[in-house]
């Protein structure tokens, strides 16, 4: 780990990129960095290519893994986590967005809202996303005006459906890659700084949790050779000390305590790490096949890993891309919770036959492996690669 060390100068907020493929996420991305550190100095300007930068994702030119960039506007320090759009890839963009403190949704101008920008503000919404504010990229590929405002409307109408402010949402209208080939000074890229004014004024920096006690959940592993296991993720609430004993729970019947010798974010290393903060975290005699994403690393006795929960659940109607057909007692979809997804039963609740698509129900669910549960956790229902419904426990029963 580093041995720089973090400085708190601004306030720190995690954002990122959702929305259908191709429409632009990446690209807006990487002109973001571009710009901003053309106009300030600040942060690094991040090539396309270094964000999608797995052989696969350069041979298919679509994102398949996030991936996290930093920067900086005059007034805060921003984590940058660009989603992937395409269908298949939907649960790492639920993993992605559940780090979110808001989220930029990229719809290309060209061709207004499609299946994935539905989907994925209505996953916004379930894993907690606050605000969205839209980039209406790709206008260099319209002429028409009036189909922008057409598109824009469509927009703030889908927010408002899924209870985001569709209304008072900021809409930007621009070119990501016109700005890139602008070298990242120039009228496009002046959209692209008014995007991020915009996303400064919107985007409220979330409420540092840190009364509560420790979690974090697991988003990635790494082993960095000589030290050790390092576990990545958001700090979901509470305050961790280096040195301190943490709790690795979910997913398996024991719990397990271990030793955090190391706390870094953005390769600088911090004493004290505070939720909001997206950090990594090295622990002591943690062998690299010993943790994974789906478990959360928690102040001791602080969350237990549970199988049986009540749900409150609501189904998706087909057009909201759901399921055409209704759900029975004994269905077994994968349910998503924070960074994973492990698959359920369902049991309807006594006297109901069936849940049709567009119904509110109560849902029994046993989980094949335990999460770490709470009451007012979210959660995502989807079956065959789309999303059939959206939920959140009501009550924990083992
Ligand atoms: N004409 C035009 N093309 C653009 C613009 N922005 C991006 N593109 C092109 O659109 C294609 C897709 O862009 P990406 O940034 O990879 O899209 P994405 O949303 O990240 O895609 P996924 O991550 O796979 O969902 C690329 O060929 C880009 O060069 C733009 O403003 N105008
Ligand atoms: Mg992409």
């Amino acid at each position: 780990m580093s041995k720089e060390t973090f400085e708190r100068s601004k306030p720190h907020i995690n954002i990122g990129t959702i929305g259908h493929v191709d429409h632009g996420k990446t690209t807006t991305t990487a002109a973001i960095t571009l710009v901003l550190n053309k106009k300030y100095g600040t942060g690094e300007s991040i090539d396309y290519d270094k964000i999608d930068k797995a052989p696969e994702e350069r041979e298919r030119g679509i994102t398949i893994n996030t991936s996290v960039v930093e920067y900086e506007t005059p007034n805060r320090h921003y984590a940058h986590i660009d989603a992937p759009g395409h269908a298949d890839y939907v649960k790492n963009m639920i993993t992605g967005a559940a780090q979110m403190d808001g989220a930029i949704i990229v719809v290309s101008a060209a061709d207004g809202p499609m299946p994935q920008t539905r989907e994925h503000i209505l996953l916004a919404r379930q894993v907690g996303v606050p605000k969205i504010a839209v980039f209406l990229n790709k206008e260099d590929q319209v002429d028409d005006p009036e189909l922008i405002e057409l598109v824009e409307m469509e927009v703030r109408d889908l927010l408002n459906e899924y209870d985001f402010d569709g209304d008072g949402a900021p809409v930007v209208v621009g070119s990501a890659l016109k700005a890139i080939q602008e070298g990242g000074e120039g009228p496009w890229s002046d959209k692209i700084l008014n995007l991020m004014e915009q996303v400064d004024e919107y985007f409220d920096i979330p409420e540092r949790d840190n009364d509560q006690p420790f979690l974090m959940p697991v988003e990635d592993v790494m082993t960095i050779s000589g030290r050790g296991t390092v576990a990545t993720g958001r700090v979901e609430r509470g305050t961790l000390k280096l040195g301190s004993t943490v709790e690795i729970v979910g997913l398996t019947d024991k719990t397990r305590e271990v030793v955090v010798t190391g706390i870094e974010m953005f390769h600088k290393s911090l004493e004290v790490t505070e939720s909001g903060d997206n950090c990594a975290l090295l622990l002591r005699g943690v062998q690299r096949n010993e943790i994974q994403r789906g478990q959360v690393i928690a102040a001791p006795g602080s969350v237990h890993p549970h199988t049986e929960f009540e749900g409150q659940v609501y189904v998706l109607t087909k057009e909201e891309g759901g399921r055409h057909t209704p759900f029975f007692s004994g269905y077994r979809p994968q349910f998503f919770f924070r960074t994973t997804d492990v698959t359920g039963d369902i049991q309807l609740e006594e006297g109901t036959e069936m849940v049709m698509p567009g119904d509110n129900a109560t849902f029994k669910i046993t989980l094949q492996k335990p999460i770490a549960l709470e009451e007012g956790l979210r959660f995502a229902v989807r079956e065959g690669g789309r999303t059939v419904a959206s939920g959140v426990v009501t009550k924990v029963i083992q």
